[in-house]
Order: C-alpha cells, then sequence, then structure tokens
C-alpha cells in the first residue's frame, strides 16, 4: 500500500516531469538517487530528454547522501518515485502513466565485501529486481530499448589483461559479481525469447564527486582526514593491487552514447526489422592505478599523510587487478575516456571538502 502512495504522488501530466519533447527520448531511470544514476540522470535532463527516477533509498550506505542527491536531481527537474523495482504493480503503473522509449537500470545492491555480510540483498535486487524490470519491458507497448549496469567483477579469477568482452566470465570471485554474471545471462535469455534489446554496461570502479561511501576512495579520504589508519590489501603473491579507476563524467558519457544507439524494439504489435540487440560493453579507463598510487594522491591533495596498514589481500570478494580493454565501446559507443585519476580525484576532494564542510554532515 505504501508504494502505491508514493505512485500516487508522481505527476501524472507534463509539467516538472516533462516526457514530451520529441525527439527526446523518455527514459525510466532506476537507481536514480544512487552515485550513477544521480550523474546519468542529470546528464539527461540537461540535453533534453524525460526521465523519471525509481528508487528504494535503502540504507546500504548514508541515505542523507541519498536524499541530498534527489534533492539536487529535484532541482533540475528530474522526480524520483520512492519504490522498489520488485514491486511490480508499481513498474507497471509507471509504464502506463508513460510510454518509456527506453529504460536506464543502475538499481543493484553495489558493493563487492558487503556480499559476505547480506547475500540475499544480491539476490533481491540483481536478480529478482532484474527479472521483475525486464517482465514489464517485455509486455510493454513500445518496447523500450534496455541500457543496464554490468560490472567488471564478471571477469572475476580471470588474469588475462586487458579483459575484453569476449573474455571468460565463468569464475566470479564473489556473489556480487556472480549476481552481475547472471544478470548478464538473464538478459541473453530476455532477448532470445522477446526480442528485447538489452546492453550491458561493464563499469570499472567508478568515482568521483557525490559518490559511494562505501568505497575505498572515499573512506580512505575520510579516514585520512580524521587521522585514523586505512588497511590497503596487497596481494600474497606480492602482485600489484590495482584498479581500472574511471571517472564518473567518463562513464556518463558512455551510459548517453549507448542509449543513443540502442535499438528500440517494436512492441507487442509491430513488426520487427530483425533480431534485436544484444550488446555488452567495458567501460573502463585503460591505465590501471595501484590503490597505493591513488592513496599517495589523495595524501597530496589532502595534505595529510596517511596512517597506512598494509595488510595481505583478504578473501573477502576483491579481484587483484582490473584493466579494460576498451576498444569496442570506442568503435560502436564513441566511448572516450579524458579523466586521469590525479585529475578526477582533486574534483572529488573539492567536492567531498565542500560538502561536508559545514560541519552539519557527517561522512558515515
Ligand atoms: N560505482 C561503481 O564503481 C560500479 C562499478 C561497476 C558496476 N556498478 C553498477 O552500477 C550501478 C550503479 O552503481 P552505483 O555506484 O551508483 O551504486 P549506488 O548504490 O549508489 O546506486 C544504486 C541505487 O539503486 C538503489 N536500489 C538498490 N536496490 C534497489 C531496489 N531493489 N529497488 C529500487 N532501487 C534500488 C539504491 O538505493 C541506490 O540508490 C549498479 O548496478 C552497480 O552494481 C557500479
Ligand atoms: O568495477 C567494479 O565492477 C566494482 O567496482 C567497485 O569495486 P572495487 O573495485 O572493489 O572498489 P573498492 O571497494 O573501492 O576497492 C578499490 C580497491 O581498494 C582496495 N581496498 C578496499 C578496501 C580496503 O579497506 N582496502 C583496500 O586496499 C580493494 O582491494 C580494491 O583493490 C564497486 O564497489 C563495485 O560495486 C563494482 O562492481
Amino acid at each position: 500500500m505504501s508504494q502505491m502512495k508514493h505512485i500516487d504522488s508522481a505527476p501524472s501530466t507534463p509539467g516538472k516531469f516533462k516526457m514530451e519533447k520529441s525527439p527526446y527520448s523518455r527514459i525510466s531511470l532506476g537507481g536514480a538517487a544512487g552515485f550513477v544514476g544521480t550523474h546519468v540522470s542529470s546528464a539527461l535532463k540537461r540535453r533534453g530528454d524525460g526521465v523519471l527516477g525509481l528508487d528504494n533509498f535503502n540504507d546500504y550506505y548514508d541515505t542523507s547522501l541519498k536524499r541530498a542527491r534527489q534533492a539536487l536531481l529535484d532541482r533540475t527537474g528530474v522526480y524520483i518515485v520512492e519504490g522498489d523495482i520488485n514491486d511490480v504493480v508499481l513498474l507497471k503503473k509507471l509504464f502506463d502513466i508513460v510510454p518509456f522509449t527506453h529504460v536506464m537500470h543502475l538499481a543493484a545492491q553495489a558493493g563487492v565485501r558487503y556480499a559476505m555480510e547480506n547475500p540475499s540483498s544480491y539476490v533481491h535486487s540483481n536478480i529478482a529486481g532484474l527479472v521483475s524490470v525486464l517482465e514489464v519491458c517485455k509486455n510493454a507497448n513500445p518496447q523500450p530499448a534496455i541500457v543496464w549496469a554490468s560490472s567488471s567483477s564478471v571477469y572475476g579469477l580471470n588474469t588475462k589483461v586487458p579483459f575484453s568482452e569476449r573474455d571468460r566470465t565463468d569464475q566470479p570471485a564473489s556473489l556480487y559479481a556472480a549476481t552481475k554474471k547472471a544478470g548478464e545471462e538473464i538478459a541473453h535469455t530476455y532477448n532470445h525469447i522477446y526480442g528485447l534489446s538489452l546492453t550491458g554496461l561493464r563499469f570499472f570502479t567508478v568515482y568521483g564527486p557525490w559518490g559511494r561511501p562505501d568505497m575505498a576512495y572515499f573512506f580512505f579520504t575520510k579516514d585520512i582526514l580524521k587521522g585514523k589508519s586505512i588497511p590497503i590489501f596487497e596481494a600474497a603473491n606480492h602482485g600489484t593491487v590495482a584498479r581500472d579507476f574511471t571517472y564518473i563524467d567518463d562513464i556518463v558519457k558512455g551510459c548517453l552514447g549507448a542509449l543513443d544507439t540502442a535499438e528500440k524494439s517494436t512492441g507487442s504489435g509491430g513488426k520487427k526489422k530483425g533480431p534485436a540487440q544484444l550488446r555488452v560493453y567495458n567501460l573502463g579507463n585503460t591505465s590501471p592505478v595501484p590503490v597505493s598510487d591513488l592513496v599517495s594522491i589523495l595524501e597530496r591533495l589532502l595534505k595529510v599523510k596517511a596512517k597506512r596498514l598494509v595488510m595481505k589481500l583478504p578473501r573477502n570478494g576483491d579481484v587483484q587487478f582490473t584493466h579494460a580493454n576498451i576498444s569496442l565501446a570506442q568503435k560502436e559507443l564513441g566511448y572516450k575516456p579524458s579523466t586521469d585519476l590525479q585529475t578526477g580525484l582533486k574534483k572529488f576532494v573539492r567536492w567531498y571538502l565542500s560538502y561536508y564542510a559545514d560541519g552539519k554532515k557527517s561522512p558515515q
């Protein structure tokens, strides 16, 4: 019942919620109050697309940050309906109000290590939730094109780098990775049986302003400023632990490229032009940086020396090294990341210091 109350409060006519500006798209954005969702929603809105957000505002991390992102989006004209992607009645109602041309599906239980604490939240959002979204999309007329977030974690224990889309993804190191891999297989099924157009994006460790407090660059910043020690994982084989850290603005461009090149399905009554798209792309940065170097950059930007606690990489779902081959996304989506880690972290730190400056908010 409470879900219905939320949707009843969604505007059903254009106003703040403008959806009808042809030739622009009408986009349903799941996970809009999340880190990536906030940036993608506002970029879409800025260029004239209609966006309706959906988010359940769960408390995996500080909900006040999600509410602050919501307030930011509200000012740009993006409305977020509060509800769960597993609520099929709610989803159908949204599709009745708006004939969406595209679905940008970013809602998920993110985070690699938390999967050991709360495995069922991953099954709920990343498997059951994805199926709910696809069930509703399959029955919608017209059928929307779907772009959704997979993850670099699907490469799992594969050590052949850089990872390209054709490489093996059958050795996930975490339950999170397994649910993202399952999502890719589920996408295959809905494309095969129902002709849904589906594009999966394997993001590589995204960072930037309005980011996620559970991610290392974010809580390292908080703890360095507090003078607390930070655990830096070192591989048992003494090899480098590194990530292909990717700045949020580059990821946004990749998402928009994927939406713009996604082929719309024709819906139940229409004639299909041919087999619907089923695509998957790496969205990374091509230059992995050791985690210890990330800490050095933060030290310089914050002008505080970190208390480093170097420890053996625990078996906690983390993989040792990620590196994206992005040539496919470059060719087909026009994806061209342009922000290096130093520049991107500078923007993050500037945001962090100003966001928490007034002392009324504190990072949790
Ligand atoms: N940030 C990264 O480094 C990264 C890397 C690879 C993949 N991804 C994927 O990209 C997507 C966005 O990630 P993010 O970093 O913005 O994470 P996020 O946690 O900030 O955003 C996800 C949003 O989805 C919402 N949500 C979760 N379960 C929901 C449900 N059942 N119903 C409705 N809303 C729900 C959450 O409240 C949250 O606001 C996720 O699918 C994530 O797995 C992120
Ligand atoms: O690219 C991806 O697919 C994944 O990127 C991130 O996962 P991760 O790369 O593990 O990001 P962090 O949790 O921020 O960790 C970054 C690095 O810091 C290291 N780390 C983390 C925590 C810590 O206490 N110490 C430490 O050294 C990790 O081992 C890792 O190498 C996101 O959290 C996932 O949601 C996402 O799916």
